[in-house]
């Protein structure tokens, strides 16, 4: 057996995000947020399901803290919700939301666990919605003004920062449809995309102007992305993907630019930075935030949306689809860290979502045995191994999920966590990965 042992102050942590546990959707001055609203409108969520009640968090926090602790888990990634803060998205401040984010952050420094907070996941204010939302401009001042209530309310206590969890997704919210708030208009994704780049530069600057302790970043979704085919049209395809999905927020935020490639693909819709815009959106960060699930397979597809391009799950030999259809390939993850080092200046990163939904058949208990989880997380860590062993600077990795929780469109058929929820009881029901990341945890290694 080869013991992969991982640097001594890696940090083990455990993820989720405000809108998919917190539930208490309008308790204790909370406003409505896009998420609370698309959920609300027929037939946009599977089963009809919705995030009023989710996994009870925002009741439950200090018995899932306490969880954690007891899985030996050194680092806890949450979300904050906006409306918490400012219910309308502006103007007051609702001191009942600070309160909770501030009891969480105090029970996790007394359980000794590192706490990662996002500002934005996707969960925006649909006050703020209704004047335009990201593709208002004036969002990111709102932004900026939410980011520094946290920091001075919770900067002393959180290590870690991110401004947004996937903008990519934010902009598709505005591409496809199937995300809040469910627009298809592509005249507006880009801008939303430069607004979202926008604000978190500010966001940055906000946060150094402060000089407060921690570090802040921002979470992307870099899946790996490759050619169907050596063709000229597939590789072309292939890298306006990756243009989109990649290099619309890494290149303005660690070159100060947009990929050119892509400006000159979308023409007039393609985001038109104002005077100043690229020297804020690249203020130096201190670290990024990885989310990596899989690898695709791109073609070129006249018939493939904006950018000609269509793609299919790749899966490594010996692996199939998990339960959301998405092929396994650890290589993939070794593959985009590896990127990161050559290409983006060997930032600190932290694989802040990695993991799988598996079919999880609970015994009479309710305990569910799941190896092909276990398996996914143990090849991945050993692929997140490899790459550091490269000298890719990974500082931490943090599994997708902590618990089962409301998988947005799809609602809560798909079950990510390394903790099984009985949503008719809301008992939490470690899973045999749970025991098993414990002992990764505790050796600080996995083992081939
Ligand atoms: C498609 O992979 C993306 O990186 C991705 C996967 N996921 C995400 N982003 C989101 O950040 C989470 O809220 C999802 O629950 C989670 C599982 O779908």
């Amino acid at each position: 057996m080869i013991v992969k042992a991982f640097p001594q102050d890696f940090v083990w942590g455990v993820s989720t995000s405000a809108y998919q546990v917190e539930g208490a959707w309008n308790e204790d001055g909370k406003g409505e947020s896009i998420w609370d609203r698309f959920c609300h409108t027929p037939y946009r969520i599977a089963n009809g399901d919705t995030g009023d009640i989710a996994c009870d968090h925002y009741h439950r926090m200090p018995e899932d803290v306490a969880l954690m602790k007891e899985l030996g888990v050194k680092g806890y990634r949450f979300s904050i919700a906006w409306t918490r803060i400012f219910p309308d998205g502006k103007g007051k401040v609702n001191p009942k939301g600070l309160d909770f984010y501030d009891r969480l952050v105090d029970e996790l420094g007394k359980a000794g666990i590192l706490a990662n907070a996002t500002l934005n996941h996707w969960d925006l204010p649909q006050a703020l919605q209704d004047l335009g939302g990201w593709a208002n401009r004036d969002t990111t001042d709102r932004f900026a003004e939410y980011a520094r209530v946290m920091f001075d309310r919770l900067g002393d206590r959180v290590a870690l920062w991110a401004t947004h969890n996937e903008p990519v997704v934010v902009t598709s919210g505005y591409l496809g449809g199937s995300m809040a708030p469910g627009l298809a208009d592509a005249s507006v994704a880009y801008r939303v995309a430069h607004h979202l780049n926008l604000a978190h530069g500010k966001a940055v600057q906000v946060f150094r102007q402060g000089g407060y302790p921690g570090k802040i970043g921002i979470v992307l979704d870099l899946q790996n992305y490759i050619p169907e085919s050596d063709s000229e049209a597939d590789v072309l395809a292939t890298q306006r993907m990756l243009d989109h999905s990649h290099h619309l927020f890494l290149d303005p935020i660690f070159k100060r630019q947009y990929p050119q490639g892509l400006m000159e693909w979308l023409g007039t819709i393609a985001p038109q930075p104002q005077e100043g815009d690229m020297e804020i959106i690249s203020t130096p960060i201190d670290f990024l935030g990885l989310n990596y699930y899989f690898t695709l397979k791109v073609r070129y597809e006249p018939w493939g949306g904006l950018l000609k391009a269509a793609a299919r799950p790749f899966s490594a030999p010996m692996w199939s689809q998990t339960e959301m259809g998405w092929g396994v390939h650890p290589e993939g993850l070794t593959a985009i860290l590896l990127k990161l080092r050559n290409h983006y200046g060997n930032p600190d990163i932290y694989i802040t979502e990695n993991g799988t939904a598996a079919p999880d058949q609970p015994d009479e208990h309710g305990f569910v045995q799941d190896r092909e989880r276990i398996a996914y997380l143990r090849r991945h860590l050993i692929a997140a191994h490899d790459a550091i062993q490269q000298g890719v600077n990974l500082r931490g990795y943090f599994v997708w999920s902590f618990m089962d929780n409301f998988e947005w469109a799809l609602g809560y058929r798909p079950r990510f966590g390394i903790v099984r929820v009985d949503y008719a009881t809301q008992k939490r029901i470690p899973k045999l990965s749970a025991y098993w990341y414990r002992e990764v945890i505790r050796q600080n290694a996995v083992w081939e």
